[in-house]
């Protein structure tokens, strides 16, 4: 079996080691979460790659195992087994997905493996499911329009924090969030790992990104015409955004703990992103050219900040883990950035580090289009304005909530949005090499703009 995950694991979107070859599948343990033909297998498997300094990353996968397998499911087999069969990815079987949503339902233990309903919530334990298909980090399977259940993939010790952010917004009533329904949980060598989340599906909603998109193929269509005049204008859905963003923030400080950092929070603050850009630039060769100036930038940072509130908050916030529903726009994802430990995804952080992710998202809409292709600079003039103005409508909402509009803490704001620029050429590098020219084409442009001292 670990011959067969060691060729499949590299062909699947989540797996983060694209950029180094697997050489090992070292299978940690399976358990038989169902006996009968077909079975359900949990299983926990480290995949060594090339950088054998690292520690190997460890998934978690669900495989289902048949004598013979059904022609509807080729496209999930991943080979013959000697012990099992033939073995597939289970979440493409609606036969055993079922089988979780029920056991979900019922609050029940299969070897080792809890299943928890939150309390309350009413769901139909026999919904039929469907693979999501996408640009996930993660794999969900949505159960008739009801549900939606989402398969941790890259596995760290800890209570994932999506699983305990959406039970507070959820209890406290908050729009912004798809009400937690339940989850799965295991423990393994002594420690505590959440599997997976179940949550109300939002059958009417349509995600930020592609709403993003969109706008941005809008403005691009109409060469003549300014952001504002296009009938994609996405600056009054960028403006309610950043009032729901605050209004998050301010329930999650509200119903869990805050804290103020001061000189030694910033100090230590300043060194993990350092020690990230210095990570990031091992694995991004084109990032060398761009040390020294980003460094200044934390500097900066560091010289001008005293104190930073800090608070539960999202954590990897961008328009792909936002959804805009006939309420309102609501969040999901409260994981952090997947593959950091759970203490510093789980940590109390500025709000003002979810403001620069969204920041970049809108940067990174306006030039996903435009990347891998030689730009017409009107083309690339329009994409800046389109940026601008939808970075400058989500501050002007974020305002209204909070008691001050974030653009003002413009070192603060820098640091953090240079910060997840290098954070996300390592995503990329890692997840979708083909696009790591987009925050990287970021970088040299936020850079370019603190020359020009704007
Ligand atoms: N409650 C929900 N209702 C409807 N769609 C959802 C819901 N939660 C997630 N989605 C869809 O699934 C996609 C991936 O969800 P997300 O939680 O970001 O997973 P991942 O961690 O794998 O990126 C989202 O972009 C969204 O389109
Ligand atoms: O899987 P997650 O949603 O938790 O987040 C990871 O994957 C994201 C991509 O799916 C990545 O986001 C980057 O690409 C987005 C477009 O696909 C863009 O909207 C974001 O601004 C950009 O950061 C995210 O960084 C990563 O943690």
């Amino acid at each position: 079996m670990e011959e067969l995950l060691r060729a499949w694991l590299p062909r699947q979107r989540w797996f983060a080691g694209k950029s180094s070859a697997v050489h090992e599948a070292r299978v940690r343990e399976v358990r038989v979460l169902r006996e009968d033909d077909p079975m359900l297998l949990h299983a926990f498997v480290e995949a060594v790659t090339e950088s054998a300094s690292q520690a190997p990353d460890c998934y978690h996968i669900l495989l289902g195992a048949r004598r013979t397998l059904p022609r509807h499911l080729d496209a999930a087999r991943i080979g013959r087994s000697d012990e099992y069969g033939e073995i597939y990815d289970a979440l493409h079987d609606p036969e055993l997905t079922q089988h979780l949503l029920t056991a979900i339902h019922d609050d029940v233990e299969r070897a080792g493996v809890r299943f928890r309903r939150e309390p309350g919530a009413e769901f139909s334990p026999d919904a039929p499911g469907r693979l999501l298909s996408g640009e996930q980090s993660n794999t969900s399977v949505v159960f008739g329009d009801e549900t939606i259940l989402k398969i941790f993939r890259l596995l760290v010790p800890g209570v994932n924090p999506d699983l305990d952010v959406t039970r507070a917004l959820t209890e406290a009533g908050s729009p912004h969030v798809a009400p937690l329904c339940g989850w799965m949980e295991t423990d393994i060598a002594g420690e505590p790992y959440t599997l997976g989340i179940l949550q109300r599906y939002l059958r009417t909603g349509s995600d930020g990104w592609s709403l993003a998109l969109t706008s941005v193929r809008d403005l691009f269509a109409e060469g003549d015409l300014h952001a504002e005049e296009v009938g994609g204008d996405f600056a009054a859905e960028a403006e309610r955004l950043g009032v729901a963003t605050a209004e998050v923030h301010r329930t999650l400080a509200h119903v869990l703990p805050t804290a103020t950092g001061g000189a030694e929070f910033v100090e230590q603050l300043t060194e993990a992103m350092r020690r990230r850009l210095q990570a990031a630039a091992d694995v991004v060769p084109a990032l060398a050219a761009h040390i020294t100036e980003i460094q200044q930038i934390y500097d900066t940072f560091r010289r001008r900040t005293s104190e930073l509130h800090l608070q539960r908050i999202h954590g990897d916030l961008h328009l792909g883990q936002v959804m805009r529903t006939e309420y309102g726009w609501v969040f999901f994802d409260f994981e952090g950035e997947p593959g950091a430990r759970i203490e510093q995804r789980a940590a109390l952080a500025s709000p003002l580090r979810d403001v620069a992710g969204m920041l970049r998202s809108f940067d990174y809409a306006a030039h996903y289009l435009l990347a891998g292709h030689t730009v017409p600079p009107q083309l690339a003039y329009r994409a800046a304005e389109w940026s601008a103005r939808n970075r400058a409508a989500f501050c002007i909402g974020y305002a209204k909530v909070a008691d001050h509009d974030p653009r003002e803490e413009d070192a603060v704001l820098r640091a953090f949005e240079v910060d997840k620029a290098v954070y996300e050429t390592m995503y990329e590098m890692k997840n979708r090499p083909d696009w790591v020219g987009i925050p990287l084409g970021a970088l040299e442009r936020l850079l370019a703009a603190e020359h020009r001292g704007s």
